[in-house]
């Protein structure tokens, strides 16, 4: 690569003018076991989402379809506008879609070099610029002075960057990514998921991932689309789910939460911190309030403002936030709630205590186990 020229000039995908990825009405079912029902989404050029949920949802079974490497059963698939799958359409493989694969454990060649693993899949272009463009992904990512080594002399992690180095190398339209940073320890995922990042963002690739891991989403997507039982529960930015979650399973999905059960009454549902609105409940509905830790801030009071104060049980450094867990009186009894609080903060057990509540970060839904 000379001084002038940048990735994005080498290995830039070409903007497409259609959408990148487009599913449309998508079921499957193996044995006849139905996993993934009715299923639809877009994706918009250079668009990172991430197909988030628990085990067993089937994120990756629609991966899979995306890549061709499960045949389509019902619905339709657009791949840069163009159908590629659907009803009258023969099953297009894998390497007839101009897609990027990196799994978890892909397997790299390991009697070739670096650099020609990457430079692998982009036969028919001129040496030098296959050269240049491999070496250029591989320095984006952190691996320009590995390109003479063989995968056996590289650690997890510098193999999972050749993986997607490989991946990237044909700037395909379409990147999809199945767990791919699971087998790294902590540390260096984070390391790996920030030049992966910004490495998609450079070129332009618009990206599909999957993943459990609500953090890893939000860090990587653009848009996170979360799956339960076979269906899409909610998509948008990450921020419309953390703080506009549909139902209550978006918002435990994304951590836990202090939860009660309750009844609408002038609006409101009582709870050991207070009333909470209950808008769009009928008075007199069964309701559910969750309430994230992070919503209630803690205040140690000189002597129990009165005598149902609550009082802190424990107090944990957890780093760049402290857990505390402290005991609300109640009519009904003692509750025990979390509170995450910023910083170090670690009164001692007993310690009186005054909450409030941020109600941005609080949630009330019709309680549908009542009655149930
Ligand atoms: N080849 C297969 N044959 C039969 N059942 C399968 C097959 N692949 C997946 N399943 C089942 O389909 C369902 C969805 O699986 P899928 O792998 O798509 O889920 P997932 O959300 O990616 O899960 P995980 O996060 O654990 O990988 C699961 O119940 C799984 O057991």
């Amino acid at each position: 690569m000379t001084s002038t020229e940048t990735l994005a000039d080498i290995a830039q995908v070409a903007p497409h003018p259609a959408g990148a990825l487009s599913m449309q009405g998508v079921r499957h079912a193996y044995d006849g076991h139905a996993v993934v029902h009715d299923v639809s989404l877009e994706m918009a050029p250079g668009e990172v989402v991430c197909l988030l949920g628990p085990s067993g949802c089937g994120k990756t079974t629609l991966l899979r379809i995306a890549a061709g490497l499960e045949p389509l059963q019902e619905g339709e698939l657009l791949l840069g506008g163009e159908r590629i799958a659907g009803p009258g359409l023969r099953h297009l493989p894998p390497e007839k879609r101009n897609v990027g694969l990196a799994f978890q454990d892909s397997a790299l060649f390991p009697h070739l070099t670096v650099l020609d693993n990457v430079t692998f899949g982009l036969e028919g272009q001129p040496a030098k610029l296959r050269q240049q463009r491999a070496l250029a992904l591989l320095d984006q990512l952190g691996m320009g002075g590995y390109a003479k080594s063989y995968p056996h002399m590289l650690s997890g992690g510098q193999q999972q960057r050749v993986a997607l180095a490989r991946a990237l190398a044909p700037a395909p339209q379409l990147m999809l990514l199945d767990e791919p940073f699971s087998s790294l320890d902590a540390r260096l995922r984070d390391r790996i998921r920030d030049d992966t990042l910004h490495v998609l963002k450079k070129v332009g690739a618009a990206t599909l991932l999957v993943t459990h891991d609500p953090e890893e989403a939000m860090f990587m997507a653009d848009r996170i689309a979360l799956m339960r039982d076979g269906r899409i529960v909610q998509m948008g930015t990450p921020q419309e789910l953390y703080c506009e979650p549909q139902d209550p399973f978006v918002v435990t999905f994304f951590g836990e939460v202090n939860e009660w059960r309750g009844e609408v009454r002038n609006g409101v549902v009582q709870t050991p911190v207070g009333p909470v609105r209950a808008a769009g409940l009928a008075e007199g509905a069964a309701a559910r309030v969750l309430i994230r830790p992070e919503a209630l801030s803690v205040t140690s009071l000189e002597a129990p403002a009165d005598h149902g104060a609550s009082h802190v049980i424990m107090a944990r450094l957890l780093g760049r936030s402290s857990l505390l867990h402290i005991c609300a009186h109640w009519p009904d009894g003692e509750h025990h709630l979390h509170a995450r609080v910023p910083g170090v903060f670690l009164p001692e057990e007993g310690q009186p205590v005054g909450l409030t509540l941020d109600p941005s970060q609080v949630f009330v839904f019709a309680d549908a186990a009542a009655g149930a």
